[in-house]
């Protein structure tokens, strides 16, 4: 497992980002990636969606999957849990096999995605990304089981509302519900698509101080978001995609105008790059 200092030295040995389909990755000579995407290119209905695509990620980074709506972020993620067709490499934790991949995953869907109408409990659906259902609904709970579906309720602080219908929580709790399905079954790598669609302010801030945490104690986290305030913020890198990889590097890597207009293709005039903690053009030639 990684440690706080060990993340921060990774960090202060980042190279410089590259731009378009390069991958900025200064651990390659020490460690083995957790998860390592090669030569990946996907096409859904005939169209290529993703190209090229070349990632290392390690244990204890937490990743923000950044770019404009239709650049392939919510492709990428199910490419690597293995739910879609794609062409090149990918392994996590040196599995290649999509089963043996996904059993060191935790994967957390849009919210819109999951059928909250289904009648069952916090705590039976939690339970049943333990894969309980595959064992038979008949059978006693394992202690194991229980114990799991208590500490991954108690991570996302929902452990009080473990008997209420999922049909009846709000928007924030349902977040935190598909967060503990992920954490259910202790996955080395997360995957996060769109967590703070739709959240305040403070349920977004829990589930960032719960990420930042998992990362500390060693889970690699890969979170795709429109959030750009908040990953510049929380995440130790930052992928830039848009059908093919923009850049890679950490916030401060990544401060570099062009990248952002590059992929999100807008101009030096615009907003966006104040969101990221650049100022526009504009600003900049009137500062002058
Ligand atoms: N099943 C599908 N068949 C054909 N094309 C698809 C399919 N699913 C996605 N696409 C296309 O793939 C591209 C990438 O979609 P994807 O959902 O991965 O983007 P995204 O970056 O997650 O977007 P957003 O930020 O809007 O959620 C889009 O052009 C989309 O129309």
């Amino acid at each position: 497992m990684s440690t706080p200092s060990t993340q921060q030295q990774h960090e202060d040995n980042q190279p410089n980002p590259r731009v378009s389909g390069c991958v900025l990755d200064a651990r390659k000579d020490t460690e083995m990636p957790l998860l390592s995407v090669k030569d990946l290119a996907v096409s859904l209905g005939g169209r290529e969606v993703l190209r090229d695509i070349e990632l290392d990620i390690f244990e204890g980074e937490f990743i923000g999957l950044i770019g404009p709506n239709g650049a392939g972020k919510t492709t990428l993620l199910r490419a690597i849990l293995g739910l879609l067709p794609a062409h090149g490499e990918i392994s996590i934790a040196g599995a290649t096999q999509v089963r043996a991949r996904r059993h060191a995953v935790g994967y957390v869907p849009q919210r819109h995605e999951f059928a909250w109408e289904f009648p069952i409990s916090v705590h039976d659906c939690v339970l049943n990304a333990r894969g309980i259902g595959s064992r038979g609904w008949w059978k006693p709970q394992r202690k194991e089981d229980y114990a799991a579906v208590a500490a991954a309720l108690d991570r996302v602080r929902l452990k009080d509302l473990d008997n209420r219908p999922i049909a009846e929580l709000s928007g924030g709790q349902r977040q935190r519900v598909l967060v503990a399905r992920a954490l259910v079954n202790t996955p080395k790598l997360l995957l996060l698509d769109e967590p703070f669609s739709g959240l305040d302010m403070p349920s977004a801030e829990l589930l960032v101080e719960l990420f930042q945490s998992l990362a500390t104690e060693g889970t690699a986290i890969v979170m795709s978001t429109h959030n750009l305030g908040e990953a510049m913020d929380a995440c130790s890198r930052l992928v830039l995609l848009n059908r093919e990889l923009k850049a890679v590097g950490t916030p401060a890597q990544l401060h570099t105008p062009s990248v952002w207009m590059e992929t999100f293709a807008v101009s030096a005039h615009s907003p966006l790059l104040r969101t990221v903690g650049i100022s526009p053009l504009a600003e900049r030639e009137e500062a002058c």
